[in-house]
């Protein structure tokens, strides 16, 4: 089957400003994509072409099989957009819009399964002009998945949700992905795209700059660990390819237990930081 996403080459200029700038990528079916760049980066301009709401100037793009700017009614019903909650809605209540959106498709899933999922239970008689910042963008959310998308487009969508209302969506997107949804994201949080995505693809000046698993993005893995322990009442530090064997050497040196012992190896967020200020490793 081929990819859920295919892109080539894609390029789009506002003026002069080239905010896409020959990119690639595909997400294949049921993967889990996270796009992760600075601000200005090209990445919703990137999503919002995807989507089929900006047409671009030039690049290969299919969605489902089919081009962006000529998909029709039964395409677009395949796909989950979060948006954000159109104000002409906002005198509406969260249970109204859920119920009212799962009719546009053809098999949505259940309204109130929705909106517990996406912990609204208890705001579900509330108009969405009266929801926080967080609780508004999780009414968008809900009404992103209704529909039972094959395709998700998340569009930072935990911006502005507090720590619990964060790792209760991850729970969602989880869920969402272990039934099969194929997901394309973008986010500011690493942590965010280091729980969820299979694969991450970093974003710089309209390109793709570093892209895989987000355990080994930008060689992580192959990168020097550095081993610190304490000895004489010193600490000490090296930077090593083998910290086991430093370890393991440790422990035959000092007779057993190794006092304040940590192995370090750079984070996602380490890499990412060097991947946007212009490194390539
Ligand atoms: N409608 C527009 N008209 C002119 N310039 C635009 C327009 N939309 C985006 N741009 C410019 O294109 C570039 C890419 O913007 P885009 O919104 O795609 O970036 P982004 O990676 O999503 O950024 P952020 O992380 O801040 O959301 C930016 O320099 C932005 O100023």
């Amino acid at each position: 089957m081929p990819n859920a996403v295919e892109v080539a080459g894609l390029r789009k200029s506002y003026g002069e400003k080239h905010a896409v700038d020959g990119l690639d990528l595909h997400v294949a079916h049921g993967e889990v994509v996270a796009i992760l760049g600075p601000n200005g980066a090209g990445k919703t301009t990137t999503v919002e072409i995807l989507e089929g709401y900006r047409s671009r100037d030039a690049g290969d793009v299919r969605v489902l099989g089919q081009d962006p700017q000529s998909g029709d009614r039964a395409w677009r019903s395949r796909l989950g957009i979060v948006l954000q909650t159109n104000n002409d809605l906002a005198e509406a209540t969260v249970g109204e819009l859920v119920h009212h959106f799962a009719r546009f498709f053809p098999d949505p899933r259940d309204p109130d399964e929705v909106i517990d999922s996406v912990g609204l239970r208890e705001k579900v008689t509330t108009r969405a002009r009266q929801l926080s910042g967080g609780q508004r963008r999780r009414l968008d959310v809900a009404l992103g998945i209704v529909g039972r998308p094959e395709l998700l487009f998340l569009d930072e969508p935990t911006t502005g949700f507090d720590p619990q209302a964060r790792r209760s969506f991850w729970d969602l997107v989880e869920a969402l992905a272990d039934g099969g949804t194929t997901i394309l994201l973008t986010t500011h949080y690493l942590e965010e795209a280091e729980r969820l995505a299979d694969r991450v693809l970093v974003v710089r000046d309209g390109r793709v700059v570093a892209e895989g698993p987000p355990a080994s993005l930008g060689g992580r893995t192959a990168r020097q660990a550095v081993v610190r322990w304490t000895q004489d009442g010193q600490p000490r530090e090296v930077r090593t390819d083998t910290p086991t064997q430093v370890v393991v050497e440790l422990t035959g040196t000092l007779g057993g237990e190794v006092p304040g012992l940590e192995v370090l190896r750079p984070t996602l967020e380490d890499v990412y930081l060097s991947l946007i200020d212009g490194g390539t490793s």
